[in-house]
C-alpha cells in the first residue's frame, strides 16, 4: 500500500473504532451491557430483530436474548423480551438456517411476516407511475419493507429495533439506506466480520451459522449473491484492512473508494451546515 493509502486506512480505522485484536469475552459483555442499559434508560421493554439465517443477525439476536434474560432476572419483570422476526420474501431458500438461528438464540417470541405482497405492491405502484424499478432497486425495497415490519412490531410492543451493522459493512456502506441501515441501536458496531465470528464461537453457535457465505440475498435474478462477489473484495481483505494490516493496493483502493462513496450513509440527512461531502 502507498503512503496516502496507509494514512487513509488509519483515518478509517479510527472513525469506525476498530481494534486490531479483541478480547471476545470483554466485547460480549460490552454489547450485552450496552443493550441492557439502553433499554432501561429509554423505558422500553422489548428488542426486535429480523433473523435471516446469516452470521450477523444470529450474533445480534443472541446478544439481545442474553441481555433480555439478564434484565428479567435482575428486575423480576417478564416484560423484557427479545422478538425474533422472520421476514422472508415468499419462500426463502435457506429457511432452515433461519430456523436454526432462532433455535440457537432461544428467542422469547417469533413473529413471521411475508414481505412479498407489500414489496410487490410497492413495485407495482411505482411502475404504474411510469417509473422503472430495476431488480437491484427492488432489492432495496425488500430491505426497506423489512424495516417497516420491524418498526410496526416495535411500535406495538414498546420495542427498540436492533441493527446488525458492523465495521466490515459500515466501511463499504454495504446496506440499504433507511432499510437494514435504519435501526435504533447497533450492538456490533466496532467489530469486523472475523471478530463477530470469534464471539459466535465463544457463544457455542452452530458452525453452519458463522461459516455461512454472507449474502444480502436481495435480488430475484441473482439469488444468494455472495457479498464478496457484489463488492469485488473479500471479507478477509476488509478485516485485514480494518485491523491495520498492509493489504494489496487493489483491494485497499476498492475499500477506500467505497468508504468515500457511501459517506452519506454514515451521516444523518445532509443539511446546509454539513461539510463532510465537500472533502472528496
Ligand atoms: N447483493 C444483493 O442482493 C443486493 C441487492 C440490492 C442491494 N444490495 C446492496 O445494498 C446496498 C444498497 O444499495 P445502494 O447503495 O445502491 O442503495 P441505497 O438506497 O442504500 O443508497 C442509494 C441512495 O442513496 C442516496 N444517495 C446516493 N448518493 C448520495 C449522496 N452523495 N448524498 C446523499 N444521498 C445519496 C440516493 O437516494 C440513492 O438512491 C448496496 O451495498 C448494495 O450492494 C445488495
Ligand atoms: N430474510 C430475512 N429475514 C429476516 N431478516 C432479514 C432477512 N434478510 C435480511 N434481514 C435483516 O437485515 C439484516 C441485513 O442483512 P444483510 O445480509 O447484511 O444484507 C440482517 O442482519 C437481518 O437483520
Ligand atoms: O446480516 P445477516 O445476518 O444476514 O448476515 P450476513 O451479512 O453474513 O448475510
Ligand atoms: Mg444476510
Amino acid at each position: 500500500m502507498q503512503l496516502a493509502q496507509r494514512q487513509q486506512q488509519e483515518k478509517i480505522i479510527a472513525a469506525l473504532r476498530v481494534q486490531p485484536k479483541i478480547d471476545p469475552q470483554a466485547e460480549l459483555r460490552r454489547s450485552i451491557d450496552f443493550i441492557k442499559k439502553y433499554v432501561k434508560a429509554t423505558g422500553m421493554q422489548t428488542t426486535v430483530l429480523g433473523i435471516s439465517g446469516g452470521q450477523d443477525s444470529t450474533l445480534t439476536g443472541k446478544l439481545a436474548q442474553l441481555a433480555m434474560n439478564e434484565l428479567r432476572q435482575e428486575t423480576y419483570s417478564t416484560a423484557y423480551q427479545f422478538i425474533a422476526v422472520r421476514l422472508p420474501y415468499g419462500e426463502q431458500a435457506d429457511e432452515s438456517d433461519a430456523m436454526a438461528a432462532i433455535e440457537y438464540i432461544g428467542a422469547d417470541q417469533v413473529v413471521r411476516i411475508d414481505i412479498k405482497p407489500a414489496t410487490d405492491a410497492a413495485v407495482a405502484a411505482v411502475t404504474a407511475s411510469g417509473a422503472t424499478v430495476s431488480d437491484f432497486n427492488k432489492g432495496n425495497i425488500k430491505a426497506r419493507q423489512r424495516m417497516i415490519s420491524q418498526y410496526a412490531i416495535a411500535g406495538a410492543q414498546r420495542g427498540l429495533v436492533l441493527g446488525t451493522d458492523h465495521a466490515a459493512e459500515a466501511v463499504t456502506g454495504f446496506y440499504t439506506k433507511f432499510g437494514d441501515g435504519a435501526c435504533d441501536l447497533t450492538p456490533l458496531w466496532r467489530l469486523d466480520k472475523r471478530q463477530g465470528k470469534e464471539l459466535l464461537q465463544m457463544l457455542a453457535a452452530p458452525e453452519r451459522l458463522y461459516k455461512k457465505i454472507p449474502t444480502a440475498d436481495l435480488e430475484d435474478q441473482r439469488p444468494a449473491l455472495p457479498d464478496e462477489a457484489a463488492l469485488g473484495v473479500t471479507y478477509q481483505e476488509i478485516d485485514d484492512f480494518l485491523e491495520g494490516h498492509d493489504i494489496a493496493e487493489r483491494p485497499a483502493a476498492i475499500i477506500e473508494n467505497l468508504y468515500q462513496r457511501t459517506a452519506h450513509k454514515r451521516h444523518a440527512p445532509v443539511t446546509v451546515f454539513d461539510t463532510f461531502w465537500k472533502t472528496r
